[in-house]
């Protein structure tokens, strides 16, 4: 029985598998910059975010149809169900797409189609959250809202990604706005790279429910106290902040700080198919390092759930199993993720 969890910060491109890549490339009839499948995969050493940027956005010229995203989001849900995830709520950067000329409907459409499946298929809800490129001009931000039509109401919220380092949130305030407006949640990613003052703005200009990451709060004791007060989650990636150098290793992570100082915190994979780990090895990963038991194991889960935008019902319905799993005595081989011994 793996421990059941929600994921809020996964970004479906950096699901993409070389595997994948080079499937979705033969069938469309893409040459990539790549020799072949090992080759991809060693360049999967990345010195900062924009290193790991550059390689995403290459990569992710493969998906053209609809059904190429449907197979990703597929073959994602298929490996997260197998770690125990019942819940996510799953970013896409339509803009990526959209620039090369792949219309924002074959997008959604594929990506909501295979969520919808996962409820009956594998038990797992959730839903979509587009996110907006920082590094485009806003104008760029505010036609991929406008351009959404009655597809709106096929997105959960909205959040905010890609180069951190001089794109402050400010510069969203009117399309958060609108989001909002439109009955949108709001998320953003906010201090992973960027200082802490990024975080602040980011909840007192775009009034995020969610701040994606937030690491860097921990340099500003009186933003800490503020994201214990008024219950922000943080949404954590701890195999993402080793493989893009926020933190040297593993060990060096300051969860257990956060954790400690009262925060909201959730643990997540952020780009698993790049950053060595789907959610459940994040869970493992941080088991081993910092000797985690499995009561504070549970109750990183719950606070996946809690942090959610699921229904009350299914919060219920999803606290009940993380219990079950705490306290039932007939399981046996209670994991935290998936398959530890191959990729923690
Ligand atoms: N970790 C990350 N930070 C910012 N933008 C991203 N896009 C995909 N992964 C990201
Ligand atoms: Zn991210």
């Amino acid at each position: 029985m793996t421990l059941p969890k929600a994921e809020l910060h996964l970004h479906i491109e950096g699901t993409l598998e070389p595997e994948l890549v080079f499937e979705l490339a033969a069938r469309n009839g893409i040459a990539l910059p790549f020799a072949d499948i090992e080759d991809l995969r060693s360049r999967y050493s990345f010195s900062d975010l924009q290193s790991f940027l550059d390689l995403y956005y290459a990569a992710t010229i493969v998906l053209q149809t609809e059904a190429d995203f449907r197979a990703l989001a597929e073959a994602y849900l298929d490996r997260a169900a197998a770690q125990g995830l019942r819940h996510v709520e799953l970013f896409f950067d339509p803009q990526a797409h959209t620039e090369r000329g792949v219309p924002i409907e074959a997008v959604i459409d594929g990506l909501a189609s295979a969520l919808e499946d996962a409820e009956e298929r594998l038990g797992i809800t959730g839903g979509l959250i587009l996110c907006f490129l920082r590094n485009l001009p806003v104008e760029s931000a505010m036609a991929t809202l406008d351009s959404l039509g009655d597809r709106t109401s096929r997105i959960l919220g909205i959040g905010l990604d890609s180069t951190e380092v001089g794109y402050p949130p400010e510069l969203f305030t009117a399309v958060y706005a609108r989001a909002r407006d439109l009955g949108l949640h709001v998320v953003a990613h906010a201090g992973e790279e960027g200082p802490p003052a990024f975080v602040t703005d980011t909840l007192d200009l775009l009034r995020a429910e969610r701040i994606d990451h937030g690491i860097r709060s921990l340099e500003d004791p009186e933003l800490v106290a503020r994201l214990v007060a008024e219950r922000i989650p943080l949404t954590v990636c701890p195999l993402s902040n080793v493989r893009l150098k926020v933190v040297d290793e593993i060990a060096d992570h300051p969860l257990p700080a956060m954790i400690e100082a009262g925060i909201l915190v959730t643990v997540n994979s952020d780009d698993p198919a790049y950053f060595g780990g789907y959610v459940g090895d994040n869970y493992v990963a941080i088991a081993r390092a910092f000797g985690f038991d499995d009561p504070a194991l549970a109750a990183l889960a719950r606070n996946s759930v809690i942090a959610s935008f699921a229904s009350d019902s299914r919060k219920a319905e999803l606290a009940a199993s993380i219990d079950d799993w705490l306290t039932d005595p007939s399981f046996v081989g209670r994991s935290a993720g998936g398959r530890p011994e191959e990729r923690a």
